[in-house]
């Protein structure tokens, strides 16, 4: 794994969106593999500002998104489907066609994952993931003791997760008790990852992530057999590394 030392948040973001505007425009048709959470927002702002400054174009970019609650209507502020949009989607010039989200609202989950997880295969796979997060190591929403063989699943949020979201919702009864998430192998099979952390609350995170073992105990820990993941965090995140 490479390790980018970042001075702050702000910096941490620009250096993941230069990575990412450079790739897009070294191929036009690449695949983003997006994420929601705090971390990416600054560098989705990035991206519309240099779109909107250097005319960097997305009308030929797919992008899968990692997750989504289920039962939340696409439509409703706190899916992952409106995050993307009010952080993103909606001021590039992505057509909306070509970004694929799971659908949390599908009446028969287990099928809406066989789809999504198609989706991900037809286009031949992630060119270039961007990733969060957990503080218990979790990527996308793949939990603690989640199998690295697993591919897109249904999953029950563990109440520290439902925790850490709840500062989004009006109440923690309010976060949703499961989501649909991109497996641990569809996420590996990922060309490029660039896994972003800022801010003392992530550092004890990094630093498992760098020093512990590869265990499902801690499922972000499987990047580090993967050939061509960056890290990019701030200087706080890296403080216990
Ligand atoms: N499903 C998302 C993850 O994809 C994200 O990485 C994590 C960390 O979020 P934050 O960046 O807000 O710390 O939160 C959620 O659980």
């Amino acid at each position: 794994m490479n390790i980018i030392k970042a001075e702050n948040y702000d910096e941490m973001s620009h250096m993941a969106a230069r990575k990412i505007i450079e790739k897009v425009r070294i191929n036009p048709k690449i695949t983003l593999g997006l994420a929601t959470g705090s971390t990416p927002i600054g560098v989705y702002k990035k991206l519309i500002e240099d779109h909107k400054t250097n005319g960097t174009t997305y009308k030929q970019v797919t992008t899968v998104n990692l997750d989504e609650y289920s039962g939340i209507d696409r439509n409703d502020p706190n899916s992952y489907h409106y995050f993307m949009c009010e952080q993103l989607f909606n001021h590039i010039d992505i057509p909306h066609e070509q970004t694929y989200i799971p659908d949390g609202m599908a009446k028969d989950l287990q099928l809406e994952c066989s789809r999504f997880e198609s989706v991900v295969q037809k286009l031949g796979g992630v060119d270039v993931q961007l990733l969060g997060i957990g503080h218990n190591g979790h990527i996308g929403f793949n939990e603690p003791g989640t199998s690295f063989k697993s591919r897109t699943h249904v999953v029950a949020l563990t109440e520290s997760t439902r925790k850490a979201n709840a500062r989004f919702f009006p109440s923690i009864e309010d976060v949703p008790a499961h989501a649909i998430t991109m497996g641990i192998a569809t996420i590996m099979e990922s060309k490029e990852i660039i896994l972003l952390a800022s801010g003392t609350s992530k550092a004890e995170a990094i630093a498992r992530l760098v020093n512990g073992e590869v265990n499902e105990d801690f499922p972000a820990s499987l990047l580090k057999l993967h050939n061509n993941v960056t890290i990019i965090a701030d200087k706080d995140a890296l403080q216990l590394v």
